[in-house]
C-alpha cells in the first residue's frame, strides 16, 4: 500500500535528496500560498480545502512500500530513504479558515519549516486547496443565482475521479448547496444526502404511473417524481397529480414533494407543469430540474420566468467546466541564514508576477455601521492596524487613488490562523454547519457590486507600507546585481 507521500512530482524528492546530501535539508524557510486570478472571472474566491490538508499533513510519512518504489526509481540513496523512514512535518502553518472569501495576491496559507518538509508539502496541499475553493467558488457563485432555492450536488458520476467527486461535494456546501447525492460523500462529512429517481426505475414498470405507485410504497416521504421519461405535460405531470391527490385524499401527502424535469425547454415545461399543478390545488409542489445547469443557464431560466425552485447540477459544477483549475501558488518568500531571517523576492518582467517578501499576514477592514468588507491590507506579520487611528488606504497599482478611513469607524480582522505548531495540529475543523455559516457571512459582508457574476468590483487589496518599502528594497536590490 502506498501513502499520500507519494502524491507528489518527482522533483520535489529529487530536490529534498540534493538538499539533504548538500547540508540545506534542515534550513528553516517561509513559503506562501497565494493565486493570481479569481476563477470564473469572479470577484472572490471561497476557501475550502483545509480540512483535507489537515489530514494530510497530519498523516504525512513514508511507509514500506513507498519506499521501497522510490528505491527501485534508482533516483535515490539508501542513506536518504533511511532519512524518509522518519520523516514527518514539524513545522508550523498558518491559514485561512474554510469559507473565508480571499482576493489575488493575498497569503492563504503560510508554511514555516525545514526546506524538505516545506517542499514535500507543495504538490499535494496546492493540488487539494486549488481543486476545493475552485468548487466551492462555482457553488456560491450558482447560489449567488438560485436565491433561496433548493440546490442538489448530482456531479459524483460527471467527476473527475472518486476523489474529486467526494471533496468536490463538500466544498460545493461550502458554496452553499444545500446536499448532495453523493453517499461516501455524506457518510464522511456528515452532509444531507438526497435524491430523486432515475429514467430506469420508469421504464422498469409497465407504465409510468404504475412506477409512481411503486415509488411511493417504497419512499412515502420523500416524492418528487421524474416527469420527463414519456411525454411531460401530457402524461409526467397529470400521472403526478394522479399520485398526490390520490395522498391528499388518504391525508398522506408529504410536507415536501414535487417533479423533476430533466430535459426539453425547462422554463416553458416549468411554467406549464405549474399551471396544472396549481389547478389541482398542489400549489406548494416542488419544481426540481437538472441537464447540464450552471449559473449562466440558472439565472436564464429564472429571467424567462421559470417555475422551477429545486437545481440539480452535476457536470459544471463537479468539473468546473468553464474554468476547470484554480491557478493558486507555493512559493518561498523567506529562509533563515545563520540565524538570521532573510526575505527573498521572485522578479519578473510582469509586474503583477513578482512575489510579495517576508512573512505576512492579511488584516482585512470591515466598516463598523454596514459590516461590510472595505478593503484587505497584505501586511508583515505583527504589524497591526490601530482602528481608533485614521487609516490611508493606497493603490500600488494606481498611487492617485486615494482614501481616508476615519478612526473610530472601522474594525480589523486578522485572517491567518494557525493550524500546525512545530508539527502538531492546534486547529479544530468547526463542524461543517459551522463553515456554512461562516462562508454565508463572509459572502453577506461582500457589496453585491463585488457578488455579481458578471464584471464584479475588483475588492480593494493594498500592501501595508512596510510590506511595500521592504519589497522596494528587495526589488532594487535584485535589479542593482544587474548593473
Ligand atoms: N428555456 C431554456 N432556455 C435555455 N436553455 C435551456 C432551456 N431549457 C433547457 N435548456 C438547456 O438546453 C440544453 C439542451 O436541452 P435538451 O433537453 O435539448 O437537452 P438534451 O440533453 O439533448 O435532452 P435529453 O436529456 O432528452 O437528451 C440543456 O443544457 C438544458 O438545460
Ligand atoms: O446534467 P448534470 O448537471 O450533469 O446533472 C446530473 C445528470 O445526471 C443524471 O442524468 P443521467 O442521464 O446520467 O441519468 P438519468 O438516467 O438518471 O437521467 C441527471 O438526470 C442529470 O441530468
Ligand atoms: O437523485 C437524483 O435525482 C440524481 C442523482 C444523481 C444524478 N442525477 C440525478
Amino acid at each position: 500500500m502506498y501513502t499520500k507521500a507519494l502524491v507528489t512530482d518527482l522533483y520535489q524528492l529529487t530536490m529534498m535528496q540534493g538538499l539533504f546530501f548538500e547540508g540545506k535539508h534542515e534550513q528553516r524557510c517561509v513559503f506562501d500560498r497565494f493565486y493570481r486570478k479569481n476563477p470564473f472571472q469572479n470577484g472572490y474566491t471561497v476557501i475550502a480545502g483545509l480540512n483535507h490538508v489537515i489530514d494530510y499533513v497530519k498523516r504525512l510519512r513514508f511507509g514500506a512500500d513507498d519506499l521501497q518504489y522510490l528505491r527501485h526509481t534508482g533516483f535515490f540513496k539508501e542513506e536518504f530513504l533511511r532519512y524518509l523512514q522518519g520523516f514527518s512535518f514539524t513545522g508550523d502553518i498558518y491559514a485561512m479558515p474554510e469559507g473565508t472569501v480571499a482576493f489575488p495576491q493575498e497569503v492563504l496559507l503560510r508554511v514555516h519549516a525545514k526546506k524538505s518538509e516545506a517542499i514535500l508539502l507543495e504538490t499535494c496541499l496546492s493540488m487539494i486547496l486549488n481543486h476545493e475553493s475552485l468548487i466551492a467558488t462555482k457553488a456560491r457563485r450558482i447560489r449567488t443565482v438560485a436565491g433561496n432555492d433548493t440546490l442538489m450536488e448530482f456531479g459524483l458520476r460527471r467527476a473527475q475521479g472518486k476523489s474529486a467527486g467526494v471533496h468536490g461535494a463538500r466544498a460545493a456546501m461550502i458554496g452553499g448547496f444545500n446536499g448532495t447525492s453523493n453517499v461516501l460523500a455524506g457518510a464522511m462529512f456528515h452532509m444531507p444526502v438526497l435524491g430523486t429517481m432515475a429514467h430506469s426505475w420508469i421504464m422498469s414498470f409497465a407504465s409510468e404511473l404504475e412506477a409512481f405507485r411503486a415509488y411511493v410504497r417504497q419512499y412515502p416521504n420523500n416524492l418528487i417524481l421524474l416527469v420527463d421519461t414519456y411525454n411531460t405535460l401530457k402524461q409526467g405531470v397529470p400521472n403526478a397529480i394522479k399520485i398526490f391527490t390520490e395522498l391528499r385524499q388518504k391525508n398522506c401527502l408529504p410536507a415536501v414533494y414535487g417533479i423533476r424535469l430533466d430535459s426539453g425547454d425547462l422554463a416553458y415545461l416549468s411554467k406549464e407543469a405549474r399551471k396544472q399543478l396549481q389547478a389541482a390545488g398542489f400549489s406548494d409542489a416542488i419544481i426540481a430540474a437538472s441537464n447540464d445547469l450552471d449559473e449562466n443557464l440558472i439565472a436564464e431560466l429564472k429571467a424567462q420566468g421559470s417555475e422551477i425552485n429545486s437545481w440539480g447540477v452535476g457536470t459544471h459544477l463537479i468539473t468546473a467546466k468553464d474554468s476547470p483549475s484554480l491557478g493558486g501558488v507555493f512559493k518561498l518568500v523567506g529562509q533563515y541564514e545563520d540565524g538570521q531571517f532573510v526575505p527573498k523576492i521572485k522578479m519578473s518582467d510582469n509586474v503583477e508576477k513578482i512575489s510579495n517578501p517576508g512573512i505576512k499576514n492579511v488584516l482585512r477592514i470591515y466598516d463598523k455601521e454596514t459590516g461590510k468588507m472595505k478593503a484587505d491590507v497584505i501586511t508583515l506579520a505583527g504589524e497591526e492596524i490601530d482602528s481608533t487611528k485614521d487609516y490611508e488606504l493606497t493603490s500600488d497599482k494606481a498611487p492617485w487613488r486615494f482614501r481616508l478611513l476615519k478612526g473610530g469607524t472601522y474594525h480589523v480582522k486578522s485572517l491567518l490562523q494557525p493550524i500546525f505548531k512545530e508539527g502538531r495540529a492546534v486547529y479544530t475543523t468547526p463542524p461543517l454547519q459551522d463553515i456554512i455559516s461562516y462562508a454565508e457571512e463572509q459572502i453577506q459582508s461582500l457589496w453585491p457590486e463585488y457578488r455579481r457574476l458578471v464584471n464584479p468590483e475588483e475588492m480593494w487589496v493594498q500592501r501595508s507600507k512596510k510590506l511595500s518599502a521592504l519589497r522596494e528594497e528587495l526589488l532594487e536590490k535584485e535589479s542593482m546585481k544587474f548593473f
